[in-house]
This record gives C-alpha cells, sequence and structure tokens, in this order.
C-alpha cells in the first residue's frame, strides 16, 4: 500500500553503530525509506530505537556506519542541521509550550519577525502573518481547531499531536520521524493522526514512526524494520505478515526469513 511509490529514497543507512562507553546501543543498523512511504521502527524495550532517533534527529552522532539523505551522505553535528536538511522529528513530549497559543507554537525557534526594520531589529514579532501561515497550514492538514487563539493548554491529546505533525512538515520535511504519536490518544483522536500521516506521506513526505501499538503499525505502516539488540533484523512489508509474526521478531523468537 505505498500510497506515493515515487522510486526516490529519502534516507538510507548503512551499519550504523553508536555506542554509550562500554553500551553498543547500536551495533549494525542498515534500512532506507523512500519518499511517500510510512515505515514503522519496531523494537523491545533497549533494542536501540531512541538511540537511532536521537542519531536521525542530530542530538547523538554514530560512530560507525554511514547515512545518505537524498542521496547524499550527511553527518548530523546537531538537530539545527537535521532540520535544515529536511528532517524534522516530533517527540512524544511535542515540544509545546502550554501557556502559548497556536500560531506561537507552531512557530516556536522559527517566529516571523516584524517587517518594519526598526521593530524587526528589537526582536518585534509579526504575530498576525504567523496567525495567518498557522491557519493556512492546519488547513493543509485538514485539521480544524476550536478556536486559533486558544492556548495550546486547553487542546485535546489529537488536536496537538496535529499541531506537531503540522509544525514538522511546515518546514518542507522530506523526512518527519515520530515517537508514539498515538500513544497518549484515544480511539478517534488516533484514527485522526493515522489520517493526517496518510495525508503527509501522499504529499511525498518519508514517514518513520515508533510504535508499541502493532494494530496501529499494521494499519498505518507499509513496511516494518526491527531492531534487536542494536542490530536491524528483519525489514518486512506489512501486507505478508501477521501480528504475531512481528511480535515474534521483535522479541527474537522468529528470524526474517
Ligand atoms: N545516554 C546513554 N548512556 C548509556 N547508555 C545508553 C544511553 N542511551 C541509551 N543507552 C543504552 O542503549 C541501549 C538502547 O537504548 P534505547 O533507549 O535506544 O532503546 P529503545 O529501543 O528506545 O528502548 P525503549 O523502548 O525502552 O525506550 C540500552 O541498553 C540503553 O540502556
Amino acid at each position: 500500500m505505498v500510497r506515493n511509490a515515487l522510486g526516490q529514497v529519502a534516507l538510507e543507512i548503512r551499519h550504523l553503530g553508536k555506542s554509550f562507553g562500554a553500551v553498543q546501543a547500536l551495533k549494525d543498523v542498515s534500512f532506507s525509506i523512500q519518499k511517500g512511504e510510512v515505515v514503522a521502527l519496531l523494537g523491545d524495550n533497549g533494542a536501540g530505537k531512541t538511540t537511532l532517533v536521537r542519531c536521525l534527529a542530530g542530538i547523538h552522532q554514530p560512530d560507525r556506519g554511514d547515512m545518505l539523505f537524498n542521496g547524499q551522505p550527511v553527518q548530523l553535528d546537531n538537530p539545527q542541521q537535521a532540520r535544515a536538511l529536511g528532517i524534522e522529528t516530533v517527540f512524544q513530549d511535542l515540544a509545546m509550550v502550554p501557556e502559548f497559543d497556536i500560531a506561537a507554537n507552531l512557530y516556536l525557534n522559527r517566529e516571523i519577525l516584524s517587517k518594519n526594520p526598526l521593530l524587526r531589529a528589537i526582536g518585534w514579532l509579526d504575530k498576525a502573518a504567523m496567525a495567518r501561515q498557522a491557519r493556512k497550514s492546519l488547513h493543509r492538514l485538514n485539521s480544524r481547531m476550536p478556536d486559533f487563539s486558544a492556548r495550546v493548554q486547553s487542546l485535546s491529546g489529537g488536536q496537538r499531536q496535529a499541531i506537531a505533525i503540522a509544525r514538522a512538515v511546515n518546514w518542507g520535511a522530506d523526512l518527519v520521524i515520530m515517537d508514539e504519536p498515538t500513544a497518549a490518544l484515544g480511539v478517534e483522536q488516533s484514527a485522526q493522526v493515522n489520517e493526517l500521516i496518510r495525508l503527509i506521506s501522499s504529499q511525498g513526505v518519508a514517514v518513520l514512526l515508533i510504535s508499541h501499538n502493532m494494530q496501529h503499525v499494521l494499519e498505518t505502516c507499509d513496511r516494518a524494520v526491527v531492531l534487536y539488540q542494536g542490530c536491524s533484523v528483519a525489514d518486512v512489508a506489512l501486507g505478508d505478515v501477521t501480528k504475531e509474526h512481528l511480535v515474534a521478531l521483535i522479541t527474537g523468537a522468529a528470524k526474517a526469513a
């Protein structure tokens, strides 16, 4: 069910490794994601998922292996570099300021400054422009917000997740990484987030999704990469596997064919 099989690889990882002292969090991880593909990153506790995501987000630097993004070898020394390349990560805490409104959160750390040079010089924000753009971004993702001036703390978990996803794609991300995007959500809100994931993938964005929820993975993803003790041990099309087989791959009870 690849929705936008452009056949272009967005991300390729070859034999990635990362150690923390004597702990080899990642030993040998290789896989790739095409544009418009939704790939699940699965693994038991301690398998290395967070470490891998942090390497892709520019927070950790791998000690071994290669990362290619849009065909080019990349070295991500910090999160700003990852974002500048088009890799956005939506972490579980969503990195929002609850007291700020929707637009302020969408433009967090990327605020639009006033066009007036004097006001610009003192860091004056163009709040009207941010509000306008925020409406457009959320509209593009078919997300309805009850009140755009509402503080984020008054929104539902699903609405906050939608803002975090809109923020990620707003900056022209080619790859969006999501850490358990529906873990804290109810059934209806999870369905809305799944819709959003489908929508951005249909627009050519590659999505890497970390989830412990097999049902969610089977419903949302095209493929799954399984990490086991720091190694990528399986890369399976989800049309070809059962939930039980996935669980067996995660726990090491089954080996990939
Ligand atoms: N900063 C660190 N210092 C030392 N060891 C670490 C560090 N970060 C991760 N590890 C170790 O690396 C291994 C992989 O951890 P990681 O958090 O990447 O796994 P995970 O798959 O995300 O697990 P979980 O699902 O429990 O979050 C674990 O053994 C962990 O203890």
